[in-house]
């Protein structure tokens, strides 16, 4: 065994060497490049309203900034008003459409009924709603304190929960149509240790959104789910790899061979919130490279195995025959 994993860790060290790769990604990742440029057509998201939770930061200003070249004007919302009116000036001053900075907490259900006030005189009611805002950190859960537990599913459950409610209420009292978008995560679906909270609170949001799907189709919403694996952004890498140790393992078991990038996540963002998807309600689409699936299967470390190795495990399991 220690012989087989020595030989393993060359050969892998050797392929990372011989495409002259930084650390990050694996050689085949260069059969998935990618794309960094706006995929739906220029002003698909023309006098629309577009508001987004978490949108100062990371994914949130990505999709913030993706949606406003497309011609949205972006409210963003979070806790940190500096981080957020930077945010907003950066991306306006790039695409030239008006991008809104509130401060809200959405753990607050007052805040959030504040800032849709707020947003209801700036811009009027929002056509597209993302739920991006989130609380997270690695932690073993025998470790977790009452209030651990409440900071991280306060954010993502009671938080989306807030925010949706408030702005499904409004909407539907002036009879118009949205497009509801939430983000959550792989790990929604199968549960993971060292993140319970975060685990649980996203399982939520996905019920939440399904059930919404099913309940206001008739006032013209849309909700959808956006499951990412690892992009890498300071907010999420800071809190879930603070030493850095983990990427590498993390890379070796997408089977795409790389991390996804922002703006890919905001382009399948844009779609999902554009009149092009108009007929997609209820969705939950995974957007990590295969990790899903590449984890959930009994033998898939068996990519490790090299043609020689195949050669006499084939010949040991041939030997079998007829015993
Ligand atoms: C294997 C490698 C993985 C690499 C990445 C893989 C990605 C794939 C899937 C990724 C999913 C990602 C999901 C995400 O959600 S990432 C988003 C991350 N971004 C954020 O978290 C931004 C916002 N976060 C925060 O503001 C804070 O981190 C916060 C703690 C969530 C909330 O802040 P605040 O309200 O100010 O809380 P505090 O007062 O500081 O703390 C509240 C209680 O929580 C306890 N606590 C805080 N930190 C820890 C910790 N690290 N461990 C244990 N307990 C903690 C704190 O002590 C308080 O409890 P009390 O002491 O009992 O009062
Ligand atoms: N990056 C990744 O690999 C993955 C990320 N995700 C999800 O993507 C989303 C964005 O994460 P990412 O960009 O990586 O991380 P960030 O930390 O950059 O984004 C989280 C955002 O949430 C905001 N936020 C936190 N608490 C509150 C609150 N109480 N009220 C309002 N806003 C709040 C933060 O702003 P502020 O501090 O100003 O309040 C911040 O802008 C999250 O839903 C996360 O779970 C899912 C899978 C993988």
């Amino acid at each position: 065994l220690t012989l087989l994993s020595q030989q393993f860790s060359q050969t892998e060290s050797w392929f990372h060497r011989s495409a002259g790769l930084q650390s990050g990604s694996a050689p085949h990742s260069q059969l998935f490049p990618p794309a960094e440029g706006v995929m739906l057509p220029p002003e698909s998201f023309k006098n629309r309203v577009v508001f987004i939770t978490g949108g100062g930061t990371g994914l949130g200003r990505a999709m913030a900034t993706v949606l406003s070249q497309l011609g949205a004007q972006c409210v963003i919302a979070s806790r940190k008003l500096d981080v957020l009116q930077q945010t907003a000036e950066d991306i306006c001053s790039r695409t030239g459409n008006k991008v809104h900075a509130l401060q809200c907490d959405v753990r607050d259900p007052q805040a959030v009924s504040h800032c849709v006030d707020q947003m209801t005189s700036l811009t009027g009611l929002p056509d597209v709603i993302i739920n991006n805002a989130a609380g997270n950190f690695i932690c073993p859960s025998e470790r977790l304190s009452p209030n651990a537990w409440k900071s991280i599913t306060d954010i993502v459950l009671n938080g989306t929960a807030f925010v949706t409610l408030e702005l499904g209420k409004r909407l539907i009292q002036d009879q118009r149509g949205a497009s509801f978008l939430a983000i959550t995560t792989i790990y929604a679906e199968s549960g993971s240790g060292f993140v319970a909270p975060s685990a649980s609170a996203k399982a939520g949001v996905e019920a939440l959104y399904k059930s919404l799907a099913a309940e206001w189709g008739r006032y013209g919403h849309r909700f959808n789910i956006i499951q990412p694996g690892p992009i890498k952004t300071k907010g999420a890498f800071s809190r879930l790899d603070p030493t850095g140790k983990f990427e590498k393992g993390m890379i070796d078991r997408i089977p795409t061979g790389r991390l996804g990038t922002p703006a890919e996540l905001a382009n399948l963002a844009a779609y999902l919130s554009s009149d092009y998807a108009s007929w997609i309600s209820g969705a939950v689409m995974r957007f990590d490279g295969g990790e899903y699936v590449s984890m959930a299967g009994e033998f898939n470390d068996l990519r490790r195995v090299t043609p020689d190795q195949w050669k006499m495990m084939e010949a040991m399991i041939r030997s079998t025959k007829g015993s």
